[in-house]
């Protein structure tokens, strides 16, 4: 019998389960230089990360000079097919990320993804980092209609890993509101992309290492 008092856990993607930042800084960075824009350091573009692939290029454009709608335009393709062919160059997973999804297996709890990234990079990612058959369920920020800070990809990744009580794991605002909207309590990670005290996000807890996971849930209130 389990001592984890959950069915399913699940994990926002960038900035919680992987550190994506050098793969997105290089795709960001090649569609700035094509504007001749310089490039950013990888841990300066963390705070342009959480909605997804447009609005991360709309603020470093607006960091780095201005963003209109034709810059946009001309950029986000460059960004999008730089980024899909180059999606695990940097990536991997956080340290004991891979240990505490195994415990979690073993304990007989799902493991579960709701990311804003959309489904054309989550899943060959997932594919490329040999992660892919780990989890009961994958909902990218495109396979619904709205995307977190919105419940609907939350309750819909719970769905889909076959229901029951759940919790989520996130770095940012949209990870914790979104699990807030949701009603299901949430831990934030304190390693991720976040830009500022991981207090201010509210969770119902913090970790600082994934191996802090295990004993947390296993003790978890209630
Ligand atoms: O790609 C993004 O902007 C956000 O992705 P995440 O929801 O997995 O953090
Ligand atoms: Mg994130």
């Amino acid at each position: 019998m389990s001592r984890i008092p959950f069915d399913v856990v699940g994990f926002d993607l960038d900035g919680t389960l992987l550190d994506t930042s050098g793969d997105l800084a290089a795709a960001v960075n090649y569609a700035l230089a094509t504007l001749d824009r310089p490039p950013f350091p990888v841990d300066s573009i963390h705070p342009f990360v959480g909605k997804g692939a447009k609005v991360m290029l709309e603020r470093a454009l607006a960091a780095s000079g201005g963003c209109d709608e034709g810059l946009i335009a001309t950029a986000l393709p460059i960004l999008l097919d730089y980024y899909e062919q180059n999606l695990a160059v940097h990536s991997v997973p956080y340290p004991g990320a891979i240990a505490a999804i195994d415990e979690l297996g073993q304990a007989g709890v799902k493991v579960a993804i709701c990311t804003n990234k959309s489904e054309r990079f989550t899943i060959p990612l997932m594919h490329q980092i040999g992660l892919s058959e780990r989890f009961a369920s994958i909902v990218c920020g495109d396979t619904l209609h709205v995307s977190k800070p919105d419940p609907a990809p939350i309750h819909e990744m719970i769905a889909r890993a076959g229901g029951g009580r759940a919790i989520f794991l996130g770095d940012t605002i949209n990870d914790i509101a979104g699990a807030r909207n949701a009603a299901i309590p949430s831990v934030a990670v304190s390693f991720g992309f976040l830009d500022g005290p991981v207090e201010l996000l509210q969770a119902d807890a913090v970790i600082h290492h994934f191996d802090e996971l295990i004993p947390l849930l296993e003790n978890w209130p209630g």
